[in-house]
C-alpha cells in the first residue's frame, strides 16, 4: 500500500520506519525539513508541503497525521481538503480530544479514523497499539497499515463509530496517571520508610511474577537503575495534563466516580505550584480560630 505520513517526530517516524519494513510505499512530510530527510534516508519518498504529499499519492490517498493534538491536526486537514474526496482515508494517530474527532470526521471528505496510540518511542521495536474509531470499511481498508504499526493484529481494533477511538485512548491516559500515582506512592513510603532499600531491587523483584508487575513497574526499575535509589537531580515536578483532565471531565459530565484518576492529575498540577495560596490561608486561619503561630516567610 502506499501511505502518506503527516508530522515524523518521534511517533510519526516510528509509523514510517514499521510501515517501511512492512513492504509498503511511504511519502512523508513534516513541517521540519530535517525530519523529511532523515524519513527519505530511511527510504520514504519526501513531499515538501502537505499538497506536494497529496499529489504524489494520486486516488485513493491513505494519509496517516502523527502531528501535536489542536491546530495542527486542523492546519493539516484544512491543506489536504481540496485534495480529498469519499474514496480517501485519513487516520490520525495523535491523541486528539474526542469531540474534534468527531467533528472532523463530519467535515472532513476523506473517511476519517481517529486512532488512538499507546506504546511512546518503544513502539520502535515492540510496535503500538491501536484504538480505532470510525467507518469499518476504512478501517479494514488500513488492516494491511494497522498491522505493521501494532505489535500484531491483536495490537489494533476498531473500538466503534467516529470518536471512538480517541474517547477509549483518553481514558488510557487517566487509567495511566492513576497507575504512575500509585507506583510513586509505593516508591516513596518505601524510600522514606524503616528500611534502607535498594529501589531498583524492590521493583526488579515486583517485576519478576509479583501480582503488579507491568510495563510501567519496569519503567521505575530503569528510572532507579539510571538515575539512583533517590532518583538523583530529577525534578519534583510532572508536565503535561491535557489527556487527563479531559478524563476527569468526562468523568464528572456521565457521573462516574474516578477518584484515583482525579487525584492522580490534581498532584501532577500541585507539582508544578509553588506557594499555595490554599496552604498559606489555612496556615493564616489556624490563626484566627486557634490563635496558633502563623509561620511566615
Ligand atoms: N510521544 C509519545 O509517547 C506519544 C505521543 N502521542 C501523540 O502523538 C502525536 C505526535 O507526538 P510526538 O511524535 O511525540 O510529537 P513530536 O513533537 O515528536 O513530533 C511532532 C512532529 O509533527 C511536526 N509537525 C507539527 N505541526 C505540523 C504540521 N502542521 N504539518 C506537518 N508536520 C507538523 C513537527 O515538526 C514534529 O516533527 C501527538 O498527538 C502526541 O500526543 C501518542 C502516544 C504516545
Ligand atoms: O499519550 C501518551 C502516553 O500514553 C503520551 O506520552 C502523552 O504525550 C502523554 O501526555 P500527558 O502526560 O500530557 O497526558
Amino acid at each position: 500500500m502506499q501511505l502518506g505520513v503527516i508530522g515524523l517526530g518521534r511517533m510519526g517516524r516510528i509509523v514510517v520506519d514499521r510501515t517501511l519494513d512492512a513492504g509498503h510505499d511511504i511519502v512523508a512530510y513534516d513541517v521540519a525539513e530535517g525530519a523529511v530527510k532523515s524519513a527519505a534516508e530511511a527510504g520514504a519518498e519526501p513531499a515538501d508541503s502537505v499538497a506536494d504529499l497529496a499529489e504524489t499519492l494520486g486516488d485513493e490517498k491513505r494519509i496517516w497525521l502523527m502531528v501535536p493534538a489542536g491546530e495542527p491536526v486542523d492546519a493539516a486537514l484544512e491543506d489536504l481538503e481540496p485534495f480529498l474526496d469519499g474514496d480517501d482515508v485519513v487516520v490520525d494517530g495523535g491523541n486528539s480530544y474526542f469531540e474534534d474527532s468527531v467533528r472532523r470526521a463530519e467535515t472532513t471528505s476523506a473517511a476519517y479514523l481517529d486512532c488512538g496510540t499507546s506504546g511512546g518511542p518503544a513502539g520502535a521495536e515492540l510496535g503500538f497499539s491501536l484504538m480505532v474509531g470510525g467507518p469499518q470499511w476504512a478501517y479494514d481498508e488500513l488492516t494491511p497499515v494497522f498491522d505493521a504499526v501494532a505489535t500484531s493484529p491483536d495490537g489494533h481494533d476498531r473500538m466503534g463509530k467516529a470518536g471512538s477511538g480517541h474517547y477509549v485512548k483518553m481514558v488510557h491516559n487517566g487509567v495511566e496517571y492513576a497507575l504512575m500515582q500509585t507506583y510513586g506512592e509505593g516508591f516513596e513510603l518505601l524510600h522514606e520508610g524503616r528500611y534502607d532499600l535498594d529501589l531498583e531491587a524492590v521493583a526488579r523483584t515486583w517485576n519478576n511474577g509479583a501480582v503488579i508487575r507491568s510495563w510501567l513497574l519496569e519503567l521505575c526499575e530503569e528510572a532507579f537503575r539510571e538515575e539512583g535509589t533517590d532518583l538523583g537531580d530529577v525534578a519534583d515536578h510532572v508536565a503535561g495534563g491535557s489527556t487527563g483532565t479531559w478524563t476527569v471531565q468526562e468523568a464528572l459530565e456521565q457521573e462516574v466516580p474516578v477518584p484515583l484518576i482525579y487525584q492522580a492529575l490534581g498532584e501532577r498540577f500541585d507539582s508544578r505550584a509553588e506557594n499555595r495560596f490554599s496552604r498559606r490561608l489555612a496556615n493564616r486561619l489556624r490563626y484566627g480560630f486557634g490563635r496558633h503561630e502563623v509561620k511566615r516567610e
